[in-house]
């Protein structure tokens, strides 16, 4: 939220000497007060300006007897880039050249997972409220995000392995293993599994994020709530289940899905849009596996799993089976 910057219209705060009146003017992003002689003039300008917002970064919002408040907008007081700069804090002695890379990479990715959960929330709405068209284009931005996301383990494969021994004991026990955004992720597609709350102290922000989207229904839940509402057949067993538990697959959805890709092209471009999403998440771990296997050979991982046999135990694991299934029966 942008700093509101008080104007005191009321009181004169400073009198000059030829009998001119001052008034202050806090400006939050000047960081310091400044006055101003003829306030008329500046509330003038600054309604004018304020009818034209593109035009200026001085936006009027709010006026009461004697007061006025405005926000300064600029690039770096919206987008936070002082606050943001201020993130990247290296370990290592030195500190070594490559761990820069390797923190930004990965806040690049918790910030992309920010907006992927900001996405499939909304798309879930979507679902709920049978907007077809919208949930379309919003799946679209999905996978589009998870193709950069993809495309950015080029960029960590360019760290040797000697390159990231040189950091690597400064991680410590930590862990990609640890990034609850990841979980819960993985938990609003459907993978969910209860002891991956054990990782966050009960009661912590963290723990209760993951406990609410573990017993929240899924996506494909989601989906399936459409399909209904559409008059589809799709069972009551299916519809209310233990939303905490994976869904098994099902004959009776499945027969469904075959019905939708021969009659209904609309919904089954959804269909085919989240078999493009369960494609780029087996992608991007296989991806991870190969660049892991490349960095740290059969090393055990710093979260205290096997490592590469580990990632590797993750992979084809689709998050849509029931849509994997079918695709033989055509
Ligand atoms: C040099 C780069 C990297 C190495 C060597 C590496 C290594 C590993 C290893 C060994 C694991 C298994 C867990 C453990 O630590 O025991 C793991 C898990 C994980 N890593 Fe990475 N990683 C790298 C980069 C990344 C990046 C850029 C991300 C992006 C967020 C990431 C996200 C994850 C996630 C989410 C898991 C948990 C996967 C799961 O449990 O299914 N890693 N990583
Ligand atoms: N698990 C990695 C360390 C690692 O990659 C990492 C460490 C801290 C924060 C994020 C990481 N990225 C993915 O696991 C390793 O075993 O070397």
């Amino acid at each position: 939220m942008h700093q509101l910057n008080r104007i005191e219209t009321g009181v004169p705060q400073t009198g000059a000497d030829d009998g001119q009146v001052f008034y202050r003017v806090f400006h939050s992003v000047a960081s310091r007060p400044y006055n101003v002689a003829n306030i008329e003039l500046f509330l003038a300008i600054s309604v004018l300006i304020s009818n034209r917002p593109v035009r200026a970064n001085l936006y009027l919002i709010k006026t009461q007897p004697g007061v006025l408040f405005f926000m300064t907008v600029t690039y770096s007081s919206y987008l936070k880039v002082d606050e943001l700069l201020k993130c990247q804090h290296p370990l290592s002695e030195g500190p070594e050249h490559d761990e820069l890379l390797f923190i930004t990479i990965h806040q690049s990715y918790e910030l992309w997972f920010k907006q992927l959960l900001h996405e499939l929330d909304f798309l879930i709405r979507l679902f709920n409220q049978g907007e077809q068209n919208r949930a379309l284009h919003t799946l679209k931005r999905v996978d589009s995000i998870y193709r950069t996301l993809i495309q950015q383990v080029d960029i960590l494969e360019t760290l040797t392995p000697l390159e990231f021994m040189s950091f690597r004991d400064r991680l410590s026990t930590a862990s990609g293993f640890q990034s609850y955004q990841f979980r819960e992720l993985e938990f609003l597609y459907g993978a969910k599994d209860a002891k991956k709350l054990e990782n966050y102290p009960e009661g912590s922000e963290h723990h209760q994020r993951l406990q609410k989207r573990l017993e929240s229904p899924t996506l494909w839940d989601a989906f399936l709530g459409f399909l209904a509402g559409q008059g589809h057949d799709i069972p009551d067993s299916v519809l209310n289940r233990d939303y905490s538990k994976v869904a098994d697959p099902s004959k009776a959805v499945q027969r469904v899905l075959i019905d939708i890709y021969r009659n209904d092209p609309l919904v089954s471009e959804i269909c085919e849009a989240l078999v493009d999403i369960d494609t780029s998440l087996q992608q991007w771990r296989y991806r991870h596996v190969k660049m892991v296997e490349r960095t740290i050979g059969s090393k055990m991982g710093t979260g205290g799993s096997s490592g590469v046999g580990y990632l590797q135990s993750t992979l084809f694991r689709p998050v849509f089976p029931d849509l994997w299934a079918i695709r033989s029966e055509f």
